[in-house]
């Protein structure tokens, strides 16, 4: 009914999530309020752990890319879940480190990591560096040196795959702010760097061709090209690289127009491409390693509202204000990205009225989405916005000074904070 399974409809005709009825929340808690079903991300966590174990026989790893959604609790969560973290921020890191993340399961990412950032890594002792660039390289093994460590990195490559998502997502091809290319020798020519340090040992390759990819193929193929670079690089230095991060970047259901494709059906076709091109080549299969964001937190998470005023422009279009908006959804500002969304206190109503859903911002741009069919709101009713659990708490924003939503967390009934609505104290602690 719903575009993720752990919504439902209460006797009385409300939204419920993880068991619990999302009215009550929104009274319990204030809105507008992130509500996320850890029932459903450990579920989602286990998916993707079972099937990298089946068709990698044990012999891979599932990263939570944290920049989807980060706060403390996510990272004991997915720990607790057997899970490694990538982390791309001094930030990120910080907050896994104070979770009590384990450093050797943090992978440390960033197209544009800062000195400082690189050494918060080195003494936290983060089990690999993702190294964007050449730049990067040199400045981490002397860093590496002046400490007498020898670090351990992967190189982000860019493997010239075009993948169908929004262009502002898309990393794999060569004309990304992300990573090495392939076509113009750079990346071959960092490997030889790596190889002539003294400071970092090459642990292996990275590639992350983009965000919210409905199709396999573009997956296949990059797992291809990446093969045939550990190839070529056995053949050119005689080095063997053992280890490949596929990435992240699997699509969810944000509409009923999205078909994202079972993980399990991904997990067996890249790997059965992984393994032969390992075998074509006679090297080893290499661990493979993947880094889900969006899949593990976006279909567990909503965001209720209430409703302020209603301006129906005759001929135009009916304006509806929620108490949030782009403040804590940027995405359909930035993307177009389609959502769903309901009246939560008349869930089951047939959805009769077209409605643009408007923010709170002094921005016209503040949408959360355009002509959504929706049950005719009242003033003080609750909107509810489907899958908002990745890439919305993590980039919201305090513009116009609106203090940032509470996260909840519900499981079979019950629900908690894991983070505190902010107040306007917080808003103004740094001001001097
Ligand atoms: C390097 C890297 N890994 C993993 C991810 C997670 O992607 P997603 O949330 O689409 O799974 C991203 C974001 O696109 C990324 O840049
Ligand atoms: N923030 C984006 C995805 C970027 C993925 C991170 N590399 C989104 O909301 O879809």
């Amino acid at each position: 009914m719903f575009v993720s399974d752990c919504l439902g409809v209460s006797p009385e005709g409300h939204l419920t999530i993880g068991g619990c009825d999302t009215v009550a929340l929104a009274a319990k808690y204030g809105t507008p309020a992130y509500v996320m079903d850890e029932g459903n991300i450990r579920q989602n966590c286990r998916q993707f752990k079972a099937s990298i174990d089946e068709y990698y026989d044990g012999n891979g790893l599932v990263l939570y890319a944290s920049k989807a959604f980060s706060c403390k609790e996510i990272y004991r969560v997915v720990a607790s879940e057997g899970l490694g973290a990538d982390v791309v921020s001094g930030g990120e890191l910080y907050t896994a480190l104070k979770a009590g993340f384990p450093a050797d399961r943090i992978y440390f990412h960033g197209n544009n990591k800062t000195r400082e950032e690189l050494i918060m890594a080195l003494d936290a002792g983060v089990h690999r560096i993702v190294v964007d660039n050449l730049t990067e390289l040199a400045v981490l093994d002397k860093l590496a040196k002046e400490k007498g460590k020898v670090v351990d990195i992967l190189f982000r490559i860019k493997p010239g795959i075009d993948a169908h998502t929004h262009a502002f997502i898309r990393t794999g091809q060569i004309d990304s702010k992300f990573g090495l290319a392939l076509e113009n020798g750079e990346a071959m020519e960092a490997v030889r760097e790596a190889l002539s340090f003294q400071n970092v040992n090459l642990a292996g390759l990275h590639c992350h061709i983009g965000s919210q990819i409905h199709e396999i193929e573009p997956f296949e193929l990059a797992a291809e090209v990446m093969l045939t670079f550990i190839k070529k690089i056995f053949d050119e230095t005689g080095f063997l690289v053992k280890e490949l991060n596929l990435g992240g970047g699997f699509g969810i259901k944000y509409t009923d127009e999205d078909r994202p494709q079972k993980y399990t059906a991904y997990m067996q076709r890249v790997s059965t491409v992984v393994k032969k091109k390992a075998a074509q080549f006679g090297l080893p299969v290499p661990f493979v390693l993947i880094e889900p964001g969006r899949s593990i937190v976006a279909p567990a998470g909503i965001t209720l509202y209430t409703v302020g005023a209603v301006k129906e422009i005759a001929g135009v279009r009916n304006y509806v204000s929620i108490d949030g908006g782009m403040v804590d959804n940027p995405r359909y500002a930035l993307y177009k990205s389609s959502y769903e969304v309901l009246v939560a206190n008349r869930a089951a109503d047939p959805k009769d009225y077209m409605a643009t859903i408007a923010g709170r911002c002094c921005e016209s741009g503040d949408l959360i989405q355009e002509n959504a069919r929706i049950q005719k709101p009242a003033p003080g009713d609750i909107v509810a916005v489907l899958a908002t659990g990745a890439y919305n708490y993590s980039m919201a924003s305090n513009y116009n000074r609106i203090p940032r939503p509470p996260v909840v967390f519900v499981k079979d009934g019950e629900s908690r904070v894991v983070v505190k609505r902010e107040s306007f104290e917080d808003l103004v602690q740094n001001d001097l």
